[in-house]
C-alpha cells in the first residue's frame, strides 16, 4: 500500500504579482491566488484525492490557499496543524525588495546565488529593516537565537525537518492523505529530501503557485515515482518557467 501525499504551493500572493522578496512577510493571496486555490481543490476533487490532514505554514497566504483547498472539496473539516517549520525561507533584507530590481543592482551570478543557491543566504536583515518578524506574536515561543534574520536553503532543511518527521510522516503512517499547503522554498527543501536531490541540482528546481503535486510513497516513505506528479503538468510546465525567471522581465 502506498501512501499519498500532496504538496500545495500557495496560490498567487499579493508580493508574488508585484515581483517582489517575500520570505516572511504576511501578504495574502491576490483574486488570481483564490482562482488558483480553487483550482487546485478541483483538481483534487476530480481525482478523488481527498485530504485527511492538512499541514500549513503559519502565514497567511498558505493558511488561506489551504482553506480554499479544503473547501473546493468538501473537506473543510478535517484538522489542519499549522507550524513555523513550514514558513517560507526567511529572505533576509531582500524582503521587499524588487527581484528584477536586485538583479539589475547585484548582477546575475550574486542575484541567483541568493535565490537558488543551496548554502548562502542572503545579507540579514538590518536592525532597522521595516519587514521584520522578530517581535511579531506568533514566534514569541522561540528563544531568540531560533528566530532567523536570514537562511539559506539549507537551513530551511535543517528547521523543517523536525516537522517532516514528527508530524508529517506519523499521519503518513496512519494511512492518511495528506495535503501540505506551504510555500516555494520550504517545498523545494521538503522536495529534495523526499527525492534526494543533490545541493547542486536543487538550484534548478522551481514550484509553480496553486498546482497539486502528488507523491505516492512506498513503505520507506521513498517516492514511487521520482519527483511525483502535477495534476495539470502542462500547467505546471508553463508555470515552473515562469517562477524560473523572475527578476528577468
Ligand atoms: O519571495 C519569496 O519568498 C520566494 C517565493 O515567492 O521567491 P523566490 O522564488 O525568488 O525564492
Amino acid at each position: 500500500m502506498s501512501a499519498k501525499l500532496i504538496l500545495l504551493r500557495h496560490g498567487e500572493s499579493e508580493w508574488n504579482a508585484k515581483n517582489l522578496f517575500t520570505g516572511w512577510v504576511d501578504v495574502d493571496i491576490n483574486d488570481k491566488g483564490v482562482a488558483e486555490a480553487k483550482r487546485g481543490a478541483g483538481l483534487l476533487k476530480s481525482e478523488a484525492l481527498l485530504p485527511d490532514v492538512v499541514h500549513t505554514s503559519v502565514l497567511r497566504r498558505a493558511i488561506h490557499t489551504a482553506y480554499l483547498a479544503l473547501d473546493g472539496c468538501d473537506r473543510h473539516w478535517v484538522p489542519v496543524r499549522r507550524s513555523w517549520r513550514l514558513n517560507e525561507r526567511h529572505y533576509g533584507n531582500l524582503q521587499g525588495k524588487n527581484k528584477a530590481e536586485t538583479l539589475a543592482a547585484y548582477g546575475e551570478e550574486k542575484f541567483m546565488l541568493w535565490r537558488r543557491s543551496y548554502d548562502t543566504p542572503p545579507p540579514a536583515l538590518d536592525a532597522d529593516n521595516e519587514y521584520t518578524q522578530f517581535n511579531d506574536d506568533r514566534y514569541a515561543f522561540l528563544p531568540p537565537e531560533a528566530r532567523p534574520q536570514t537562511e539559506c536553503l539549507k537551513d530551511v532543511v535543517i528547521r523543517m525537518l523536525p516537522y517532516w518527521y514528527d508530524s508529517i510522516v506519523p499521519d503518513l503512517r496512519d494511512g492518511k492523505t495528506v495535503l501540505v499547503v506551504a510555500h516555494g522554498n520550504s517545498l523545494r527543501a521538503l522536495v529534495k529530501h523526499l527525492d534526494g536531490i543533490s545541493d547542486a541540482d536543487i538550484a534548478g528546481l522551481n514550484i509553480p503557485t496553486g498546482i497539486p503535486l502528488l507523491y505516492e510513497l512506498d513503505a520507506d516513505l521513498r517516492p514511487i515515482t521520482a519527483g511525483g506528479r502535477y495534476l495539470d503538468p502542462e500547467a505546471a510546465k508553463a508555470a515552473i518557467e515562469a517562477v524560473k525567471n523572475q527578476g528577468k522581465k
